[in-house]
């Protein structure tokens, strides 16, 4: 097997000056071939550029967010690369990985699984933290050190773990209708119980951001939560954005929670506010 920092090209399309791309790689830590996007602004051409890391949500690829959320034009205009990752392993053929779309091949979840069969290869946290960082910083123009992390729903608070879990890693975390603290609710409850075990011997609140901002001790970060009201899974209690922002404030993290009234969860909401959490990371990523 190659080394994860051997990238091969699979897509090359201009796109506002810059370059869409997306490769393919081989994970050691995840055991299978991975493809993650990438886009390159035109200043990247001439000079090392901060970067951006999106994390998505339930069901996508590395597609999803290239092609729906408009995030180009920005990352364009602001000089900053985006990376967008897949989330989950894929082509394994675990039994029972396919079973479902919310666990297993879709539905990583950002964490370390600690259950078989799981514990061999669903290893996002390490993946999106370590590995991949790694060859990203191998091979583009990058200013090492200035990242930042964002993400929607499962890839929301996949952001939201990894800032927490690495203080000073990232300069900034943002997250669209994050599940903000998947231990009470259903989607996060059924996967912890898949790759962590039972919830008394699991080590859940390792894995849940609502918990992990009571202990956080590292350099300050500001935490950008945005959460349309029409949103079906807030409606049904996956995402309690209000249990993170109460945690947040009983342990003095500031917090940023921005209600957008009447919008869903779709990438037609993303794409709307897009924009505004690209400017906010370009902020924090020169401060
Ligand atoms: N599969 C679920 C919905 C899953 C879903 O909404 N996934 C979100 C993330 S949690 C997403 O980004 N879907 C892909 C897309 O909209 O392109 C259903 O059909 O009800």
């Amino acid at each position: 097997m190659s080394s994860p920092n051997d990238l091969t090209e699979i897509s090359s399309n201009k796109m506002f000056g810059g370059y869409q791309k997306v490769y393919s790689h081989n994970s050691n830590v995840l055991g299978c071939t991975m493809n993650f996007g990438i886009y390159l602004p035109p200043q990247a051409e001439e000079n090392k550029v901060p970067i951006i890391y999106w994390l998505s949500g339930l069901t996508c690829s590395e597609a999803n967010f290239i092609q729906k959320a408009g995030a180009q034009r920005y990352a364009s205009e602001q000089g900053v690369i985006l990376v967008a990752p897949d989330t989950s392993p894929r082509g394994l053929n675990i039994p029972g990985d396919s079973d479902s779309w919310d666990f297993g091949v879709g539905a990583g979840f950002y964490v370390d699984a600690t259950q078989k069969p799981w514990s061999d290869n669903y290893k996002m946290f390490s993946y999106i933290t370590k590995e991949l960082l790694e060859a990203v910083n191998k091979n583009f123009p990058v200013m090492e050190g200035k990242q930042s992390i964002m993400g929607h729903s499962m890839g929301g608070h996949g952001a939201l773990i990894c800032a927490l879990r690495n203080p000073g890693l990232y300069r900034s975390v943002s997250a669209f209708a994050p599940i903000s603290n998947p231990i009470e609710c259903p989607w996060g409850q059924k996967a912890f119980s898949g790759y962590l075990g039972p919830q008394e011997t699991g080590n859940w609140a390792d894995w849940d951001a609502t918990e992990l901002v009571r202990k956080y001790n590292g350099p300050p970060l500001i935490i950008f939560i945005d959460q349309g009201t029409s949103d079906q899974f807030y409606n049904e209690r996956q995402l309690l954005p209000e249990n993170l922002l109460a945690a947040c404030k009983q342990s003095n993290v500031p917090v940023i929670l921005k209600f957008r009234d009447h919008y869903d969860h779709s990438y037609f909401y993303i794409a709307t506010f897009i924009g505004e959490h690209i400017e906010y990371h370009v902020t924090q990523l020169n401060f």
